[in-house]
């Protein structure tokens, strides 16, 4: 694909959104009073995802606009562009393809002169037989006794997506054999994940895109000298080559550190990471679920990803949900987005989406250096319901900001159970989905004064009691959380982000925002252990918190 990004701005279709913005407001109860199809004509599947849009801010001619709006900013050839492998990661000069992580075996799809989908598999493969000989037990520690803790190391998409996906999965994991994760830099990390292991019986998977990261290689040298330590008398050779592992796109880094070039899994630079849980960035998660199940995963972001290619724009729904976040960002002052799932196990799906979409997106130059000519990104957060309907939903609900928030549930629970009440049964699953439902319906059509009247209510506490509604929703709804489903609802994020970040002309694929910060914690660091001229680099806030770190530290 040639050429610069298009400024949004400057398209007939941002005017035309730009006026229907200001003709009217939207006005979610007379719409759904005017239009007894609108639920029909805005509900559309993904895979084995039904998504209903029709509590958000969308009308027919506003999604019509919209969708100009990506035909003239050339999103679909911006997609079309990712999937074939051309450098759509313009600062770093890199091919995007994630996608190509959960191709077929039997597909194909050569890319600066390699048949990338043979690589993928033939790395699959060994992470698989891998996976395998720890599940059963074949592959021991030094001291000849079977896995029976496996640690990732890793932070970011090295950590986010396995973590968030070991939770998810919780149903699908093998008994007698844990994961646990360390990422944090914070000393309380390593030492809190590692209480009460046992280094003959404890694996460790250090998962480095670069292995260039100052928090995993610190902590995998911590992990190190506590597995040398609790096996003090063993062959130090042999132990790291018992129980360390790697995943990494710099294999000679991983021999640099003592890691046997048999037990490393490589991937590439074209996958980001955030974007990385699928290739052997999710070695925990294939050892904690198996092969098979890891399989329907990536099969299920397979089936996400023909969608996003294949459908027509009307009923593609990664292209209709991510321009619809461009209509709240651009054209309602949206500042954040609330992810909700209706379902405990994703309690870390919002803190994965936080990585996913605002490392993405959140830039402020376009990928040919220009700036940005209106908002980019959002705020993504969240946590399960009903927790949070017991935290932060008074905000969503009467607060004076607009949060458009996404519902998710699932027809099934992962765990069924029963309520039994005075010889009354209740199924637990379907007192949660009433939640979901109930507060999506008051999100969206509210409580007028009259009806709070209507209840008795004292007349000075009407105001409060009032629910203006118009407050839009998204339901994303599926049978069950299995590992297909989680990876179409993983692969959905991937591509609206992938969709706004085109809209916006961004390149949605580096982070260069991440890289100040990493710089000048290596400058501080000498001038917190005392180095006087890397003191007096500092500024004057800085200095006076290091002198306050030096009076209060214990010695
Ligand atoms: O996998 P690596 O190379 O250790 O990087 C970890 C994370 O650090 C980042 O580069 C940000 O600092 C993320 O993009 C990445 O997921």
């Amino acid at each position: 694909m040639t050429g610069g990004p298009v400024d949004p701005t400057s398209t007939p279709a941002w005017s035309r959104l730009t006026a229907l913005a200001t003709a009217s407001a939207p006005d979610l109860r007379a719409w759904f009073a005017a239009d007894p199809d609108r639920v029909d004509r805005l509900t559309h599947t993904a895979g084995d995802l039904t998504v209903d849009l029709s509590k958000s801010f969308l009308d027919a001619d506003v999604v019509a606009a919209l969708l100009d709006l990506a035909a003239q900013t050339k999103v679909l050839e911006r997609r079309d562009a990712m999937y074939a492998g051309e450098h759509v990661n313009v600062t770093e000069d890199r091919a995007v393809l994630h996608t190509a992580l959960r191709l077929p075996a039997g597909a194909s799809l050569e890319v600066d002169g390699q048949d990338v989908v043979h690589d993928v598999h033939e790395v699959l493969a060994r992470v698989y037989a891998f996976a395998e000989k720890v599940r059963d037990g074949s592959w021991t520690g030094v001291t000849g006794e079977r896995i029976r803790t496996v640690v990732n190391i890793g932070i970011g998409g090295s950590d986010l997506g396995p973590v968030m996906t070991y939770e998810a999965l919780a149903p699908y994991r093998q008994d007698g054999l844990e994961c646990r994760f360390i990422s944090n830099i914070d000393p309380t990390d390593a030492a809190t994940t590692l209480q009460g292991l046992d280094p003959a019986t404890t694996l460790f998977i250090v998962s480095s895109k670069t292995f260039g990261t100052l928090e995993t290689l610190t902590n995998a040298r911590l992990c190190k000298a506590w597995l040398l330590d609790g096996l003090a008398g063993q062959d130090e050779a042999d132990a790291v080559r018992r129980h360390f592992v790697a995943v990494s796109t710099a294999l000679d880094k991983v021999a640099d550190f003592g890691i046997d070039p048999d037990n490393a899994f490589g991937f590439w630079d074209w996958v980001g990471g955030r974007y990385s849980l699928d290739s052997a960035i999710g070695t925990s998660l294939a050892v904690a679920i198996g092969p098979e199940r890891f399989a329907e995963l990536l099969a299920g972001f397979h089936t996400m990803d023909e969608h996003f290619r294949d459908t027509e724009p009307s009923r593609n729904v990664p292209l209709l949900m991510g321009l619809l976040n461009v209509w709240y960002v651009n054209f309602h002052g949206a500042q954040s987005h609330a992810v909700l799932p209706y379902a405990q196990l994703l309690h870390r799906f919002p803190a994965y989406l936080q990585q996913l979409t605002m490392e993405s997106n959140g830039k402020g130059v376009r990928w040919d250096g220009s700036p940005v000519t209106t908002d980019t990104g959002e705020i993504f957060w969240g946590e399960p319901g009903t927790n949070g309907q017991h935290a932060f939903y008074q905000l969503i609900h009467q607060g004076t900001r607009l949060i458009p928030a996404d519902f998710i549930a699932f027809a099934n629970p992962s765990y069924p159970l029963v309520d039994a009440v005075d010889g009354q049964s209740t199924d637990v699953h379907e007192l949660f989905l009433a939640n979901f439902l109930a507060q999506t319906r008051a999100l969206a059509f509210g409580k007028t004064a009259d009806e709070v009247r209507a209840e008795g209510t004292a007349e000075d506490v009407v105001p409060a009691r009032v629910f203006e509604g118009n407050r839009p929703t998204t339901s994303i709804i599926a049978p069950e959380l299995t590992p297909s489903v989680l990876g179409q609802l993983i692969a959905l994020y991937e591509h609206l982000t992938f969709v706004q970040g085109a809209v916006w002309g961004i390149d949605s694929f580096d982070q260069w925002g991440v890289e100040l910060g990493k710089q000048l914690a290596q400058q501080v660091g000498p001038a917190i252990a005392g180095d006087a001229d890397a003191l007096a680099e500092q500024d004057a806030s800085t200095r006076a918190l290091i002198a306050y770190y030096q009076e209060h530290r214990h010695r």
